[in-house]
């Protein structure tokens, strides 16, 4: 017996999966990532070579080896996705860069995310401890400090990194904006670097790709690789960013403070705004771990505040049912409903990023507002907690700190390999190196059509505000 695809199709004649026989899957497309043009001459990894530490025949990956994007396929499809394949990243067991003759610098840009001293750590650990490069500098500020003096390349070694992993935030600073090509390059060429680390979101991503290109049009035979950052997890193809997971457990303080709040009142109600701005991952992630959410406002599904189906007409009947209710929204929801002057329409910040309106309080405000003419007399409390650099101004916790020291590695060993232009991540658990422009332009919103999201919507019964009734156009207050 076989399973009937969703949609009624199927590979057999009859729309079923034939069992306990070999099924053909589609076409396999590697996407593979660029080579350094002038590789050096093949040289024996030095890790063989390890005093302590002999690697076993399965140590180093195959040529071969690559992972797939998708982990389900549908077997009864008769129109099956093409698969995508990356390579495996890891150590190579013959290197394309002598590691003698190697530069390495190293740069945060960006919001700040837990985990990132962490990379930086090991980004120096791996170097020079797995490979001997001598040469390891930290470029202070982002993207502008590649331009800037002597004193923002400082010189890294074992000793000067050894607690980095303790500390929240990022030793070498960080800045948005200041992205400027010609310079950066000019400033890369100049200090004589060979291979390029850049630890950043999206935005980060974007300016790497431009470097990348920029390498390969003056023809420098200087290798790049962009670490994906984010709290947000806002960045495609990867299973998820680093700290994203530490911020989910650190929001989870803010979720019982609102919910001890929100409990301690006469019809309280505690309100949280959790970062993400143009994805709710932290806001969902933390809604499930917490169980205590009765509604997760997220950028990716619209809502609307009054009349029936509404978010307040809900609170209300929460209220009545058990005496309180805790919300919580991710800083990029609902900003089609505040009102903003046309300056704020336009505002944007250093790295051309649209500046959003303050959710949480003008949720607050209008809550307080509407339960004053609805319910007039009845004593009613809103309790808003904006823990917003809280949750990434710390350290990484234990898993995050794991996942940054198998990027900074597979980081490495993708660029001792001779390979360019790529960003190492895990995609399906499988570390594998991603081309730089492929991540650069994948987004990775809250999928509302998926299990997770389904999730949300039995954990806390909130409605999928589908009902909208006078609520079409966006609030916007005159000019001025
Ligand atoms: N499209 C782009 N092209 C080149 N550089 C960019 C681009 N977008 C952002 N950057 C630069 O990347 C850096 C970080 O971007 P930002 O959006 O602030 O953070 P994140 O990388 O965390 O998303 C900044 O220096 C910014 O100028
Ligand atoms: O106040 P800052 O430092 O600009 O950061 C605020 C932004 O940083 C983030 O945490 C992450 O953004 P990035 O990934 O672009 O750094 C957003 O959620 C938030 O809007
Ligand atoms: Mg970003």
């Amino acid at each position: 017996m076989g399973h009937t695809g969703p949609n009624g199709e199927g590979g057999g004649a009859d729309g079923t999966v034939p069992t306990n026989t070999t099924v053909n899957l589609p076409p396999l497309t590697l996407r593979d990532v660029p080579l350094l043009t002038a590789a050096a001459p093949v040289v024996p990894n030095p890790i063989s070579r390890h005093p302590y530490f002999h690697p076993s025949a399965t140590f180093y990956i195959s040529p071969g080896d690559v992972s797939l994007r998708h982990a389900f396929f549908d077997l009864a499809s008769a129109t099956p996705a093409p698969l995508v394949a990356y390579r495996r990243a890891g150590p190579r067991r013959e290197l394309a860069v002598d590691p003698a003759l190697a530069r390495a610098a190293v740069v945060t840009c960006g919001g700040l995310c837990p985990g990132l001293n962490t990379v930086l750590r090991e980004l120096v650990v791996g170097l020079q401890e797995l490979y001997g490069v001598r040469d390891v500098f930290g470029v202070a500020a982002g993207y502008r400090g590649f331009y800037g003096a002597d004193a923002d390349h400082i010189r890294l070694d074992l000793a000067t990194v050894d607690d980095w992993h303790k500390k929240g935030g990022t030793v070498l600073k960080t800045t948005r904006g200041g992205f400027d090509l010609d310079k950066i390059v000019a400033g890369i060429a100049a200090r004589e670097y060979t291979q390029v680390y850049v630890i950043g979101g999206d935005g980060t991503m974007r300016g790497a790709v431009a470097i990348f290109e920029e390498f390969k049009r003056r023809g420098l035979n200087i290798s790049i690789t962009g670490i994906p950052k984010t709290v947000d997890n806002d960045i495609g193809i990867i299973d998820r960013s680093f700290g994203f997971q530490t911020a989910v457990e650190i929001a989870q303080q803010a979720i019982d403070a609102a919910r001890v709040e929100a409990v301690s009142a006469v019809n309280g109600i505690g309100l949280v705004k959790l970062m993400g701005r143009s994805t709710g991952h932290i806001a969902l992630h933390a809604t499930l771990s917490s169980r205590d959410v009765d509604c997760c406002l997220i950028p990716e599904v619209n809502f609307y505040l009054e009349e029936k189906g509404g978010l307040f007409e809900f609170l209300y009947e929460r209220i009545k049912q058990k005496g309180h209710a805790v919300v919580v929204v991710a800083e990029g929801a609902g900003q089609e409903l505040i009102p903003r002057t046309d300056h704020q329409k336009r505002e944007q910040d250093e790295s051309g990023n649209i500046v959003f309106l303050d959710v949480g309080p003008w949720l607050k405000y209008e809550l307080g507002e509407w339960w004053k003419r609805q319910h007039p007399g009845e004593l009613f409390t809103v309790k808003y907690i904006d823990p917003t650099y809280m949750i990434r101004a710390v350290p990484a916790n234990a898993t995050d700190s794991l996942y940054c020291t198998l990027l900074a590695h597979s980081a490495i060993h993708g660029i001792m390999a001779g390979y360019t232009g790529f960003v190492p991540g895990p995609i399906n658990g499988n570390y594998s190196y991603i081309p730089l422009e492929d991540v650069a332009v994948a987004k990775n919103p809250v999928d509302v059509n998926d299990h997770k999201w389904a999730w949300v919507r039995s954990v806390t019964n909130q409605p999928d505000f589908l009902n909208r009734p006078r609520y079409t156009e966006s609030a916007v207050l005159p000019p001025g």
